[in-house]
């Protein structure tokens, strides 16, 4: 039974950052007290909120006497540190400082975790307390405790992952409205999914951080942000989700985090963020607007997929009281949740190696004998062809048959070494025959 919350003394939390996760953190707190202390066994006293200017006009849920901007004296008074500021420091000094004082921190900071994971892993476990952080993570969606609890006793092969909500958004509307890119993202900072500054959206940034989280979590290693191979969705034009479509595919800015091996056959991880055409009958190509969703692949549980919003102040504050409440229950039953696992110590292998397959979309000289140049260029490098498309000659070029007339081939390779593929891409560029290799995408999900 949990112990009744007037039983013992309050738990001190602390929240640094009141935006958009911390009001709703705060609110929480506050408008749910009588169930997380019964949940708990213990009240749980908000003892203050850091943040930059106590000035600012904020939400009334916001009691304005906890306010203060000495982050550093508030997470010395407090038993649970919640950490919503976000970027590298101050946080990562707060909560060093927040744990040597003996405190529990919970953090969405997937920044932070990604470069100074094991930094505060250790001094975690150097104190004994514990450090949560399922928001940082696909937001809303339970996808660190899965992966960290449920799945540690099994072997898991592969997470794929839709993670970051705003290049969701803005791919599912280039698809369903035909937007190019700029009006996409213009929509999405109009809806506030966008930052005014998008580039760690677009770029791909945010996706590789929970990428390498991710990725420590499934396979036991450390993995950080530059361990993760990035791009991210501004070369994707309106043609290439146009043709998408008409292979059969949508376009997803994917998390891809598996095991593989080198040509020597030595085992390791690898880890990817980039735009992949996903057959529209993957479970994760249904996945619309600014939601997300994570596939795993596990040797005995199968196939699991995780669905849900990742962005958000209220759903990510869910995740974060989620994680608070387990902190207080340790705290008050004793017991500790888990620590850093590295053990298996697995090398971070180079995309290079990573089987994938590319489709790629060609301008060639509409004439006998083409076809043949491409594919044997192919052949010479071990690609193998899964399907060829030639569409008409491009609008307003040449009739077929003129010396100079243009055909739009659309080649879609079978499984290869990315190293392979790529070195294929470039030969192909190098044919006469080639005018332009128009896009080059992964195709990923099957
Ligand atoms: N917004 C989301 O949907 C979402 C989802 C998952 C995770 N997260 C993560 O949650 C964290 C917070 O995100 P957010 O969207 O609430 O950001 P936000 O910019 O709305 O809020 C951060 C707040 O922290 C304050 N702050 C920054 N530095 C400070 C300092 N030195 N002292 C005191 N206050 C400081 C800022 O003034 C701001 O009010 C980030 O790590 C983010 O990656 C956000
Ligand atoms: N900016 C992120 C939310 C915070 O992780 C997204 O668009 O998914
Ligand atoms: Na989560």
């Amino acid at each position: 039974m949990v112990p009744s919350p007037d039983s013992r003394p309050p738990l001190r939390v602390a929240v640094l950052g009141c935006g958009v996760v911390g009001t709703e953190v705060v609110r929480l707190l506050t408008t749910q007290a009588d169930d997380l202390a019964a949940r708990v066994g213990a009240h749980l006293d908000l003892v203050g909120v850091a943040v930059r200017d106590v000035d600012v006009e904020r939400d009334p849920v916001v009691d304005r006497a906890l306010l203060t901007a000495d982050g550093t004296a508030l997470v010395e008074k407090a038993d649970v540190v919640v950490e919503v500021m976000g970027g590298i420091e101050p946080a990562r000094s707060l909560l060093l400082h927040a744990i040597e004082h003996g405190a529990s921190v919970v953090t969405a900071n997937k920044a932070l975790l990604a470069q100074h994971g094991p930094t505060l892993y250790a001094a975690a476990d150097e104190a004994g307390v514990d450090l949560y952080f399922e928001a940082a993570v696909a937001g809303a969606i339970p996808i660190v405790r899965p992966v960290r609890e449920s799945l540690a006793g099994d072997h898991v092969r592969r997470v794929l992952g839709i993670v970051n909500g705003t290049t969701n958004y803005v791919l599912d509307r280039m698809t369903s409205e035909g937007l190019d890119l700029d009006q996409a993202v213009k929509e999405a900072q109009a809806l506030g999914y966008a930052e005014a500054d998008p580039t760690a959206d677009v770029e791909g940034y945010d996706a590789a951080a929970k990428a390498a989280i991710l990725a420590s979590l499934a396979f036991h290693t450390r993995v950080s942000l530059d361990d993760v191979h990035r791009e991210g969705i501004t070369a994707v034009t309106a043609d290439d989700v146009e043709w998408a479509a008409r292979t059969g595919h949508v376009i997803k800015l994917l998390a891809i985090a598996e095991r593989g091996e080198d040509a020597d056959g030595t085992a390791g991880v690898l880890v990817r963020v980039h735009p992949a055409l996903l057959p529209q009958a993957h479970p994760l190509a249904g996945v619309r607007g600014a939601f997300n969703a994570v596939f795993v692949e596990a040797e005995s549980a199968g196939e699991l997929m995780f669905y849900g919003r990742g962005a958000g102040g209220v759903p990510t504050a869910s995740a974060v009281l989620g994680d608070v409440v387990s902190v207080a229950r340790h705290r008050v039953l004793g017991g500790r949740g888990p620590v850093e696992s590295s053990y298996a110590d697995l090398p971070v292998l180079p995309t290079a190696v990573a089987r994938t397959r590319y489709q790629v979309r060609l301008e060639v000289a509409d004439r006998p004998g083409v076809l043949a140049q491409v594919a044997a260029e192919l052949a010479s490098r071990g690609v193998s062809i899964e399907a060829v498309r030639q569409s008409p000659s491009v609008e307003g070029a040449p009739a077929r048959g003129d010396a100079s007339a243009v055909a739009h081939l659309v080649i879609t390779t079978h499984t290869a070494p990315d190293a392979s593929l790529r070195a294929t891409v470039d030969a192909v560029a190098g044919l006469d025959v080639v005018r332009s290799v128009v896009s080059v995408l992964r195709v990923e999900g099957i």
